[in-house]
């Protein structure tokens, strides 16, 4: 674990000791967007035209915020158009590795050893922290966008040329009601497990401790009366939940000390991940050893003997109880 300083790799911890024992997130630094024409983003400098085969993502299967990109991926049809590198599940002294096996596929551009020389070959002076995903431009070799939230747009909606244009996680109507959710979903919860697990004081923790559960109270009160977080269509916000409540009980009860009660605890919440995980093609973008090894095995200062439990045994496959509010329509109806 660590972070570039002009351009100089440094093995550090996060440092929580100007913060009160709290843990900040640092902002995502490469915040281009891809567009159909090519323009630039409002504010923005550089445009990037959207192209099949030109992008490129480095994803951890274990990072809950790579896996949105994923997933929207895959159920946009993009695999042909965006090709992929996963990182290593460990993340040790050097940051995210380029180390091959057990489902990490390596630097399928350069041959690199770590990802932090792919943010050095962007900017050669680079300060900051090194983290999936990463949206890559390969012919002007490049980051585009490191920020997970903002590649999930683009692939939403500025591939649709080469990927299924019926399918709309992002649609204009509900977009108002979407960004609300998102905006009180993940600092209490996607942010605040994290907030919980990398405190280093017993107030920090509490803190972050209630309003994960403030908040996983509150969205099992609004999933008591329909689907999904918006009514019936699964959108972004949807998605954006699921990557948390899936890691929650093999990972964030435990390792972060999210233990009041897991998720199957919660009759809506269990059904409701259960529902998305059997959404065609999402099983294939969860990979729960890379999830467990990689908190588990990576985080020295929460579990130095890096020793990764065995249970618990969650059965996404199982049957939900969702249909009960009627069928989740197609794309193709939704379009
Ligand atoms: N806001 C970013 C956060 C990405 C992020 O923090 N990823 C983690 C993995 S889950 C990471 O790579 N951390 C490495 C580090 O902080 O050094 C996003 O949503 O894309």
């Amino acid at each position: 674990m660590g972070l570039l300083v002009e351009g100089k790799w440094q093995d550090r911890w996060y440092d929580t000791g100007k913060s009160g024992g709290r843990f900040e997130r640092a902002q995502s630094q490469w915040r281009d967007w891809i567009t159909v024409d090519g323009a630039p983003a409002q504010g923005r400098e550089r445009g990037f035209r959207a192209e099949p085969g030109r992008y490129h993502l480095y994803v951890s299967l274990a990072c809950p915020w790579a896996h949105r990109t994923l997933i929207f991926r895959t159920l946009k049809k993009l695999e042909d158009a965006i090709s992929v590198s996963v990182v290593h599940y460990h993340m040790g002294e050097n940051g995210w590795t380029f180390q091959t096996g057990d489902g990490a596929t390596g630097d399928t551009l350069y041959g690199l050893d770590f990802l932090h020389r792919i943010y050095t070959r962007a900017d050669p002076f680079y300060s900051g922290r090194v983290t999936v995903p990463v949206l890559w431009d390969k012919t002007r070799q490049t980051i585009v966008n490191n920020e997970s939230s903002e590649i999930i747009r683009m692939l939403n909606s500025e591939f649709d040329e080469w990927g299924d244009a019926g399918v709309d996680f992002y649609p204009e109507p509900l977009r108002t009601e979407i960004d609300v959710l998102n905006d009180e979903i993940y600092p209490a919860l996607n942010n605040g497990v994290y907030r919980a697990g990398f405190a280093t004081t017993q107030d920090a923790y509490e803190e972050a401790f209630g309003e994960v559960f403030a908040m996983l109270d509150k969205l099992e009160e609004r999933l008591s009366s329909q689907r999904y977080l918006t009514g019936q269509r699964i959108t972004e916000a949807d998605w954006r939940l699921f990557t948390t409540l899936v890691r929650f009980d093999p990972v964030y009860v435990g390792h972060f000390k999210c233990n009041r009660q897991r998720i199957a605890d919660y009759r809506n919440l269990s059904n409701y991940v259960r529902d998305l995980y059997q959404v065609p093609g999402v099983a294939g973008t969860v990979d729960m050893r890379h999830i467990k090894w990689h908190y588990y095995g990576s985080h020295k200062t929460i579990n130095p003997s890096g020793i990764v439990p065995l249970g618990p045994d969650v059965d996404h496959t199982a049957a939900h109880d969702r249909d009960r509010f009627g069928p989740r329509p197609t794309s193709r109806e939704r379009a």
